[in-house]
């Protein structure tokens, strides 16, 4: 709805009413559009503002409209009625002016923002373009390099980056509402002309050419295979280029191609999904109507390595207090340096003052006794956990939360090393921990529910995506992940190059593929777990066959390298070369290749030549089938939490909508029937059997992926 009043006398007052954010639904622009005639109609209105209730001018289009059929009147004529209009209309901007929200406000003749408003034109991380007029209109404003890094980014920017920009004409502190009437009492008889951006001449640079290519060029290095972000350059070149009616026109057909494509559909499905996965839940039902959060003041890191240190930096930001732990003296003067500058960096980049006074440092573990909440960073290994876990139990204040970083051990073990085993959870960041949006928080069989609350909360006040998870080996990324990696193992086997399996996946969007990734993190962590699992034997001393571990088929080539020193990049090789320690830039590895000549004639093994179709669904679905046994046993509840940590974790693509939604765009029978098929040809690799909750949802016709969690609940009602 829209609400029209008369204020002042002779300004009408336009107010947007629909929460939380007045999006753009059938209803609201049917109520815009019956105000503005009103208003235009009325003699005794001589001005208009357009403002939203309750402190938000507008979140754009109806986002859950999309799918459906959409009915009511359109935006792009309402908008031109708007600009069109013999009296001046004010956009009074207060909370954020997003989309169709800032495309409205573009259609106004003036624009009053709140200091604290946010504006953009995020369409493009949905998928789509700007099209009611955004691409031809933002342009004509503010200039084409300008208007081209805020439709391609789809970034939010503020109020006074608005003002600079000249998006907006005032700035405000006190009531934007206020303002925007005074304003407009002021203007009522000013021509308006000048004020309709659709008349203006685009302003342009001399040489276009140039600038659209390399706009393009820059758009499709990092779209990686997105085409929105594409669409939105040729928009704004047909704004540069074209009239005004012509480019509206080109913006009509770039859109009607985004709008119905896979990649809008993906990209708005993350939208709900991240905000499902906000509303967490565990299986007794616990969730944020049933578990406050507990405040939490000051916070303990223990263990300052590189985890550590980004967890420092993004509890640091946050303003709360820190108390920092790291027993070894040398360790912890690094720490400090980098902490410093990571914080001093960070705070340059955001224009504020640096929170480095919130951190106080300590070599000693009875520091953290007054603190709310701990989180351990220590090496991955459970011995030294259990030890910090016990000392953490006697030294800290009863109530203290005790949270590991593990990415892989069992937390329910950690939590039996304590006194209160409901005050324990994990805490999963990623690296680096100040820059990475996931967190995985896992509860175990015995973490309280507000125990969960508290660190979905504090997760939440550092700019992390919270996803809470069941506690098992690996999590849910972690566990997804290693039949990924076996699956890569097993194709350079069979006649692969790191080379080529990277290319495929890093073709179907991922910033990095398997190998590259492996060389990032360091091919050393992996080989430790194998060989605490008693899986990687040095092969003189193996009493196994080197490619069978208990019947299942194996592949010793990560556990080789790292017997030849190649743990990745740090060490300046691993399934690339580099051209020194530390270097990123992998270079394919002569050497490599002759190993795996080697190792391949060495087990009778024949290369043969594997496409990128093989490429991708052996190691993608075999990742997909760990996400359905994944949800069969409830360690996440439900699809989203997965796509969810796969997009923001990961790498996977965003505009494939995370694993589980893909696997529902390529259709669940042909995922069934390619695993069945794999699964045959390779009897020895358990991963590749189907899970029967996949076989379930095949069976009851492949359902959509936001009703699976009905499925799964039968599944599990029946186990
Ligand atoms: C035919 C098309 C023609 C023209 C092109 C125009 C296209 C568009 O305008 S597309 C929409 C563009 N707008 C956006 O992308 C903004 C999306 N929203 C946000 O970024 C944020 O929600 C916010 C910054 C506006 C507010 O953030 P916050 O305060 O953190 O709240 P939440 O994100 O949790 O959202 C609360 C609640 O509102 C729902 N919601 C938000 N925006 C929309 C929307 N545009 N349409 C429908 N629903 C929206 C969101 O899902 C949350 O709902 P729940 O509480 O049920 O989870």
């Amino acid at each position: 709805m829209a609400l029209f009043s008369r204020v002042s006398g002779s300004v009408g007052l336009i107010t947007l009413q629909n929460p939380p954010v007045n999006a753009l639904s059938a209803a609201v622009r049917q109520g815009i559009v019956d105000s503005v005639k009103r208003a235009l109609s009325d003699p005794e209105v001589k001005s208009v503002v357009i403002c939203g209730e309750n402190g938000v001018f507008c979140g754009g289009a109806d986002i859950k409209e999309f799918g459906g059929n959409m009915s009511g009147p359109p935006l792009i004529p309402m908008i031109h009625a708007i600009e069109a209009a013999n009296k001046p209309v004010v956009a009074a901007i207060e909370g954020s002016a997003l989309g169709g929200g800032l495309e409205l406000a573009l259609g106004c003749h003036y624009r009053i923002a709140h200091s604290k408003a946010r504006l953009g034109l995020p369409e493009v991380s949905l998928g789509l373009l700007p099209a009611a007029g955004g691409t031809q209109r933002l342009p004509r404003l503010i200039g084409v390099p300008a208007a081209l890094d805020l439709i391609t980014t789809g970034r939010h920017i503020t109020a006074a980056e608005a003002l600079q920009l000249g998006i907006v004409d005032q700035v405000t502190k006190q009531s934007t509402v206020n303002a925007a009437v005074n304003f407009a009492l002021n203007v009522a008889e000013k021509p308006l002309d000048a004020r309709r951006i659709s008349t203006f001449p685009c302003p342009h640079s001399s040489d276009l050419d140039a600038l659209f290519e390399e706009a393009m060029q820059k758009v499709q290095k990092s779209a990686r295979g997105a085409i929105a972000p594409v669409a939105c350059v040729q928009a704004v070149r047909a704004a540069a280029t074209q009239p005004y009616n012509q480019g509206m026109e080109r913006e009509k057909e770039l859109m009607a191609t985004l709008f119905t494509s896979g990649q809008a559909r993906a990209l708005q499905y993350c939208f709900f999904a991240q905000r499902a996965v906000g509303k967490w839940r565990m299986p007794n039902g616990a969730c944020w109507d049933t578990s406050k959060p507990r405040p939490v003041h000051k916070v303990a890191v223990i263990g300052l390595g590189t985890m550590g240190r980004g967890i420092l930096v993004a509890l640091a930001q946050t303003g709360l207090s820190v108390v920092a732990v790291e027993t070894q003296e040398m360790q912890l003067m690094e720490a400090k340096q980098a902490v410093s500058g990571m914080l001093e960096r960070g705070a340059k980049r955001r224009g504020v003052v640096p929170t480095l006074h919130n951190i106080t440092y300590s070599q000693n573990i009875k520091s953290v006794a007054e603190v709310d909440l701990v989180i351990e960073a220590v090496f991955e290994d459970m011995a030294l956990k259990e030890k910090v876990f016990q000392q953490l139990s006697a030294v800290c204040k009863p109530g203290t939360f005790l949270c590991t970083n593990t990415s892989a051990l069992d937390i329910d073990h950690l939590a039996s090393q304590t006194g209160n085993p409901e005050l324990v959870v994990g805490m999963h960041f990623f690296a680096p921990a100040h820059v990475m949006k996931l967190l995985e928080v896992v509860y175990g069989p015995r973490s309280s529910p507000q125990a969960v609350a508290t660190a979905m909360h504090l997760g939440k006040k550092m700019g992390k995506i919270g996803v809470a998870v069941g506690n098992c080996r690996g999590f849910v990324g972690n566990r997804m992940l290693k039949p990924y990696i076996e699956q890569a193992f097993f194709l350079l086997e069979e006649g692969g190059t790191p080379e080529k399996i990277d290319q495929a996946l890093e073709e179907f969007g991922f910033p990095m593929g398997v190998f590259k990734m492996s060389d990032l993190s360091g091919l050393d962590i992996g080989w430790r777990v194998r060989k605490g699992d008693g899986l990687a034997e040095s092969s003189a001393a193996s009493q196994q066959s080197p490619r069978i571990r208990d019947g299942r088929r194996y592949s010793p080539l990560g556990d080789l390298l790292c017997e030849q020193g190649r743990f990745g990049q740090k060490t300046g090789h691993g399934w690339y070369q580099y051209d020194k320690p530390g270097s990123q830039l992998a270079r394919s590895d002569p050497w490599l290749h002759s190993f795996l000549e080697g190792y391949r004639a060495q087990h009778g093994l024949v290369a043969r030549r594997i496409d990128q179709q093989e490429v991708l669904e052996r190691c993608l679905y075999v990742l997909i089938n760990e996400g359905f046994r994944i949800l069969e046993d409830g360690i996440a509840s439900g699809p989203e939490d997965i796509d969810i940590i796969y997009v923001f974790g990961y790498g996977w693509p965003r505009h494939r909508g995370g694993p589980m939604f893909y696997a529902g765009m390529v259709g669940l029978a042909k995922v069934l029937e390619r695993l069945e098929h794999y699964h045959q040809a390779h009897p020895d690799v358990p991963y590749l059997q189907p899970c029967s909750l996949l076989r379930r949802l095949v069976a009851s016709g492949s359902p959509p992926v936001n009703t699976w969690k009905e499925v799964i609940k039968k599944v599990r009602s029946q186990l």
